[in-house]
């Protein structure tokens, strides 16, 4: 990770619990969405966050955005803790974070134009004057490669790519400088997601943008992304460059994960088709120990007495594993 510039958003020692119920008439526990992840952002860094659903990601990104309140922990952007802050200054902010979400059904108001909504965020906070709405919505539109006469139109007239592509011109209005976004792709055609894909990848450059970008579609991560954060059961279980990560991965959880994703690494033969082996446990009722040790082929008695600490396996390159860096963590047969 480049560390010599300061990090634009900072995760510290996050968690965040939401109560639930076991079964019908269960008994009621937390369960920790987000366990004590820290997580730092520069500018212009595009870092992938994977790991199967229910692991804490949109948790995570939501959190980064001050949409969520975290249980435990800070997010600190541009020197300020978000839990600080209120008011005007909280909205100045906001400005500078935006989210695109999976759905653009679902985050584009049906009933207005897409111009109103793109007017929004610049009226809001002030981004252009008036006389000059009109315009920056044209220049907007066309940054995401859609004709100006997009503007007086609805949003269900357009196809789902078009409608990603109308979310991100909403979401970039407000010149942020970090976007979340959350599964961004995952519900278009898949000719249609790498168009996105290249669209997120211009605009990073031209707006120097950092970017949490939340998958569980490894492909696309590895396309985008120059970090990738690895999530387990709420907890960062390998971080690291895309090289690190993807070519010599330390963590057996990212080692199942590349393996159930055929064709992304030469080495790895298809596994269950896409799914992991075993079962992800409750999230309510995590094992003791390495979370992942329940799944894990290379388990031995002492993962499941503490929660392993991070080694480090290199600059900006750790993993939560006992056995990481002692050439003991090939992956054994799990097929
Ligand atoms: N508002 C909420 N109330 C109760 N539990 C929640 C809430 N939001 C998330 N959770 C729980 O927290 C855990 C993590 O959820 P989260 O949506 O962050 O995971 P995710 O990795 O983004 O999953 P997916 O890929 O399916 O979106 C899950 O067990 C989920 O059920």
């Amino acid at each position: 990770m480049p560390q010599e510039a300061p990090p634009l958003v900072e995760a510290r020692s996050l968690g965040r619990n939401f109560p639930a119920r076991q079964g019908l008439l269960g008994r009621r526990r937390d369960v920790w969405a987000v366990r004590d992840v820290s997580l730092a952002l520069a500018r212009g860094e595009t870092v992938g966050v994977v790991g199967e659903s229910g692991c804490g990601k949109s948790t995570l990104g939501r959190m980064m955005l001050g949409l969520d309140q975290p249980t435990t922990g800070h997010v600190v952007f541009d020197g300020r803790d978000l839990a600080d802050l209120a008011g005007g200054e909280r909205r100045r902010l906001a400005r500078r974070m935006q989210m695109v979400f999976q759905d653009p059904f679902g985050s584009l108001d049906p009933r207005r134009s897409v111009g109103a909504q793109i007017a929004d965020g610049l009226r809001i906070h002030g981004i252009v004057p008036a006389g000059k709405v009109r315009s920056e919505i044209a220049r907007l539109l066309d940054q995401v490669g859609l004709p100006a006469t997009v503007a007086s139109r609805r949003p269900h007239e357009f196809s789902g790519g078009q409608r990603q592509r109308i979310a991100v011109a909403r979401a970039i209005s407000t010149r942020p400088d970090f976007i979340v976004a959350d599964e961004p792709v995952s519900a278009l055609d898949v000719s249609i997601q790498a168009q996105v894909v290249n669209l997120l990848i211009d605009l990073r450059s031209e707006l120097d943008l950092a970017m949490l970008f939340i998958s569980h579609d490894l492909h696309v991560v590895h396309h985008l992304c120059t970090r990738i954060v690895v999530m387990y059961l709420g907890r960062i279980v390998e971080e690291g460059s895309a090289a690190q990560v993807f070519d010599s991965p330390a963590h057996p959880y990212t080692r199942a994960l590349l393996a159930a994703t055929p064709s992304l690494h030469p080495r790895k033969t298809e596994v269950g088709g896409g799914v992991l082996p075993g079962e992800l446990p409750s999230p309510a009722n995590p094992p003791s120990g390495c979370p992942f040790r329940t799944r894990c082929p290379v388990a031995e008695k002492a993962c499941a007495a503490a929660m392993p600490e991070y080694r480090q396996m290199g600059t900006g390159w750790r993993a939560a594993c006992i056995k990481a860096g002692t050439g003991n963590t090939e992956r054994r047969d799990m097929a």
